[in-house]
């Protein structure tokens, strides 16, 4: 069995309790109730490489990352740093978070928030929703495509941004089929752990003009983001190398400084 696998089981047993403890109608009516989404696509598509800053405290390839005691001061340092959005990782088995390490971000920031999950039913874009999300990321190598099609679908009708998570060829043109206006490419295969930075210059050019690009993980710092630039990227994704570091607003403003390089935009 893959990691992707081993990981969807874990998420489905701890859905299968919240679903037992809120029930659907409760978790909509705390979504009407939630602050109405931040305009995420704006934020994707302004001027430079825009930077999406993740709250990450540990992963199944590294295990333990950082022992994040407040994960909203983590975050409100990111957007100091200049991020356009931030990435709130909300698995809790392999990953170390919660929803209320989202709903805690999302109070305390002004920008747009992900939730970082590995979602397969609409339950969890409503408690994206009721948490705070504007985003939500859905894993095409996660998911069936009909299953894709109807959640994209659902989390722009709740008034989430799908960001639509790809790794290979195949799942480029299933995430354009669904109608994807987001896509993020994955340098990590989900399913061994293995990271490939060339996946991103590969993949970007199947991908229509008018859709947001964004390269994700394996950032360590400003060369691997002018890569990505380079490549095509219209924001890069970055969890560990931020989170294991002293300075986190700074890694954050060093990142944003070198995505506004004046050479990056003659190539638009
Ligand atoms: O920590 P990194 O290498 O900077 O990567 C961040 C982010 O891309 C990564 O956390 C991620 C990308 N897609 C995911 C899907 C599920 C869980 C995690 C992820």
């Amino acid at each position: 069995m893959s990691v992707l696998n081993e990981i969807i089981d874990g998420v489905r047993a701890d859905l299968a309790e919240r679903q037992r403890a809120v029930p659907l109608d409760e978790l909509k009516a705390k979504a009407e109730r939630a602050e109405p989404p931040r305009d995420a696509l704006a934020a994707l598509r302004s001027p430079g490489v825009s930077v999406i800053a993740e709250v990450k405290r540990s992963s199944p390839s590294k295990g333990a990352l950082a022992a994040i005691a407040d994960p909203a001061a983590l975050a409100r340092d990111y957007e100091a740093g200049g991020a356009k959005v931030i990435s709130v990782l909300t698995e809790r088995r392999r990953f170390g978070g919660s929803l209320d390490d989202l709903a805690a971000v999302r109070a305390d920031v002004d920008v747009a928030v992900l939730r970082k999950d590995f979602i397969v039913t609409s339950y969890q874009l409503w408690e994206a929703r009721a948490y705070g999300a504007d985003l939500a990321l859905l894993i095409v190598a996660a998911l069936e495509q009909d299953a894709l099609v109807s959640l994209v679908e659902r989390a722009e009708s709740i008034g989430l941004v799908p960001l639509v998570e790809v790794h290979t060829e195949e799942e480029v043109a299933r995430a354009i089929d669904a109608g994807a206006k987001v896509i993020g490419v994955n340098a990590r295969d989900l399913k061994t752990l293995r990271v490939d930075r060339g996946v991103f210059a590969r993949l970007a050019p199947l991908i229509p003009k008018d859709v947001v690009k964004i390269a994700e993980s394996g950032v360590r710092g400003p060369h691997d983001l002018l890569a990505y630039a380079s490549a095509g990227a219209d924001a890069v994704l970055v969890g560990e190398s931020l989170v294991i570091g002293r300075d986190p607003r700074g890694a954050v403003a060093d990142l944003v400084a070198a995505g506004a390089h004046p050479a990056l935009r003659q190539s638009g």
